[in-house]
């Protein structure tokens, strides 16, 4: 069953006289449990959607219809506070801090590879563990979807890599919904079992991506995928 329907979505800003259409009549189904990466290039509409999805923005026309109680997003910058511990941070959204909620981010310190860091300040660790922090903090919120914008974009090729794999480990455990935003059409062949391209505020493709987990990015069916994308969103560009 759906856990997320969106129908005829759209969303317009108006800035000064001039109308920006960000998302035009978007249709999207997620199921329960899948990894669903959004992409496209700049201003395409994509942190629009997040947005809406969770609240932040409110849309135009259209409906969004779910059965889940908390969503929750990790942003492109880790909005970590630099008086708090890593450990204070990765609290810092739990309403109670009973037994149960101190087990949780006790579990995601440790599956973050951040225990021995956790009376660390944000001041004192890498970006890449500060993203870390970030996604622990969405985690121990316990959402049953997990929005991400660009949770990456700010990472080296290295440690981009080896926090998709991490981002890969934990969805593969957890089984939640996560709804990956990203610029990066090989982050979102590498990622998604679902694949979503947007071209100025249009769905332009909707494809299933059933390659095995860890995929290696060299594989022709690997890239086959990835530029059936690349063509749709160039496609897209060229008119
Ligand atoms: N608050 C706003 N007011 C006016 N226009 C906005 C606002 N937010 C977004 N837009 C416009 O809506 C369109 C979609 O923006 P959005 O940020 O969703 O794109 P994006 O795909 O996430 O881009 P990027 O990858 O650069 O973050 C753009 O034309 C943008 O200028």
């Amino acid at each position: 069953m759906a856990q997320l329907v969106i129908r005829n979505l759209s969303k317009k800003f108006h800035i000064h006289n001039k109308e920006i259409t960000a998302l035009d009549n978007i249709n999207l189904s997620i199921n329960e449990g899948t990894f669903v990466t959004i992409v496209g290039k700049s201003g395409c509409g994509k942190t629009t959607l997040l947005k809406i999805l969770c609240g932040l923005e409110e849309k135009t026309y259209g409906e969004i219809t779910t059965n889940c109680k908390n969503i929750g997003i990790v942003f492109q910058e880790p909005r970590l506070m630099p008086w708090l511990t890593v450990e204070e941070n990765m609290q810092f959204s739990l309403l109670e801090r009973n037994h149960e909620q101190k087990y949780l981010v006790e579990k995601y310190l440790k599956l973050l590879d951040l225990y021995s860091f956790k009376d660390a300040y944000p001041s004192q660790i890498s970006g890449g563990m500060a993203q870390r922090v970030s996604l622990g903090r969405t985690l121990c919120y316990n959402p049953d979807i997990i929005l991400m914008d660009e949770p990456l974009g700010a990472l080296d090729a290295f440690n981009r890599r080896k926090l998709q794999k991490e981002i890969i480990d934990l969805f593969l455990r957890e089984k939640k919904t996560i709804i990956f935003v990203t610029h990066d059409v090989e982050e979102a062949t590498f990622l998604g079992q679902r694949i979503v391209a947007l071209d100025q505020g249009r769905m332009i493709k909707d494809i299933s991506n059933n390659l095995e987990y860890i995929r290696k990015i060299n594989d022709i069916d690997f890239l086959n995928i990835k530029e059936e994308i690349l063509n749709a969103i160039l496609r897209d560009v060229q008119g």
